[in-house]
């Protein structure tokens, strides 16, 4: 098992390229599943989720191939198997989103249903009542969903999601770019991957219209087009290195970051006393010496905090003047980083849903354990910053959704290297 060896102290200096964004990058290669014609990705995340993804829709006979530099080519020619079995479906949640697209282009599928995570139970009911919108009829059993449309395939609907989930909104979309007529959400989440999504279905033949806002029109076709679409930047992974220069007092642009996407993140991190702005193709972060202040923040659907960088800010307020409460509000288990922090000196204490962090003047470097994808990447922002070496433990969470992270950040001063058993 691989693990991250890292001597902490050095400013991160110079620049941090973003990649593709993955919680865009699966969903938008699920909708390929939507036409019989080519689909080509650019610049796509090269990730373990990508790849797992890839995997799957080989399995139900997508042709898939990586292309030049960050291209990604996918064939759903013709579909071979509806079916995606909980061995690969619990392996990673958002396999479960190709239960719409089958179910629009074959009429049925049987789906695992994904299980929880590290972080939460995470239900998919909204997606299944967003389906049932659709006219699907679905049936759970023995920890399958079995679903059908009916005979004409599916119909346009009204769905009002009482929760603005991510997912359920864009499985909504995908099933709805395929079904007879018009399909509005309401209550539908606004993240940019929301956006991304939402282009690519245009470009296919669906016109989708207030992706971003919280009713989102979708006009189904009974065909769709193939397209080249280009994946969103990372804003998570923006976040993330954003807050690892913050931490080690750096000063990095990071190149193809999108301002507009962390406009609460880099509120949080200028009360915080950190230099955060636009630059050119990017972002700039700085932090030349001065002492970080204590910052509060509740993560929020978008435009809110983002739940997926909450982690990664708790490393940067373990060094703050002052004490922080952070409140997570979207999932139930996310503070599993808290008690690894602890283990390099920071003073965490958790309270159900909030975590109080009471700033230490530094951290020092020891053996830790990645529990989940972004609980991980805050150990290694920590690490970053601590005095000595710190190992992170099982870093195939890291490889979830962090592309080539040891070269991006030894490529600014970094001193982190991989190794394995
Ligand atoms: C692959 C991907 O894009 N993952 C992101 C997606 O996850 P995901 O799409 O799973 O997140 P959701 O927005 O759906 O979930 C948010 C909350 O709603 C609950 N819920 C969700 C669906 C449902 O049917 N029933 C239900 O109760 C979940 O348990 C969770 O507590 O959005 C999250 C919130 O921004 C991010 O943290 C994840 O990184
Ligand atoms: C929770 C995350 O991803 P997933 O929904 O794939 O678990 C994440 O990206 O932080």
């Amino acid at each position: 098992m691989d693990r991250i060896i890292i001597q902490g102290g050095a400013r991160l200096e110079g620049r941090i390229p973003i990649s593709g964004a993955k919680n865009s990058a699966l969903k938008l290669m699920a909708a390929a599943l939507l036409t019989d014609e080519p689909v080509t990705l650019a610049n796509m995340p090269r990730l373990a989720d990508s790849r797992f993804m890839g995997h799957l829709l080989a399995e139900l006979g997508v042709s898939v191939e990586e292309g030049e530099g960050a291209e990604l080519r996918l064939h759903a020619a013709t579909i071979a198997n509806t079916y995606a079995p909980y061995d690969l479906v619990r392996k990673m949640r958002a396999t479960f989103n190709v239960l719409g697209p089958l179910l629009a282009r074959e009429g049925r599928a049987r789906v695992s249903l994904p299980g929880g995570c590290a972080i939460g139970a995470r239900p998919v009911d909204l997606h299944l009542k967003a389906l049932e919108a659709l006219g699907a009829r679905i049936e759970v059993s023995e920890g399958y969903v079995d679903a059908t449309a009916p005979a004409g395939g599916l119909v346009g609907g009204e769905i009002d999601l009482p929760f603005a989930s991510v997912g359920a909104t864009e499985h909504a979309m995908l099933a709805a770019a395929l079904a007879r007529g018009e399909t509005v959400i309401e209550n539908a989440a606004c993240e940019p991957e929301i956006a991304d999504l939402a282009a690519m279905l245009t470009a296919m033949g669906a016109p989708v219209e207030g992706a971003g806002s919280s009713t989102i029109r979708i006009q189904g076709q009974n065909r769709l087009k193939g397209v080249r679409h280009h994946v969103v930047g990372d804003r998570i992974e923006t976040a993330t290195y954003a807050l690892a220069v913050a931490a080690t007092g750096g000063d990095c642009i990071l190149d193809g970051a999108q301002w507009a996407h962390n406009k609460a993140l880099w509120r949080a991190m200028i009360n915080a006393g950190v230099t955060v702005e636009p630059a050119d193709q990017g972002v700039r972060v700085a932090r030349n010496g001065a002492r970080l202040q204590a910052v509060d923040i509740e993560t929020q659907p978008y435009p809110g905090f983002p739940t997926d960088a909450q982690a990664q800010f708790m490393a940067l307020m373990t060094l703050a003047e002052g004490t922080s409460v952070i409140r997570e509000t979207i999932f139930e288990n996310r503070f599993m980083h808290a008690p690894e922090l602890t283990r390099l000196g920071a003073d965490i204490s958790v309270h159900g849903s909030e975590a109080v962090v009471r700033g230490v003047p530094r951290l020092r470097g020891a053996p830790v354990m990645a529990t989940d994808l972004r609980a991980s990447v805050s150990l290694v922002i920590a690490g970053l910053a601590a005095e000595g070496e710190t190992v992170v433990n099982r870093v195939y969470h890291l490889d979830r959704g962090f592309e080539r992270l040891e070269a991006k950040l030894s490529g600014c001063g970094a001193r982190i290297e991989r190794r394995s058993d």
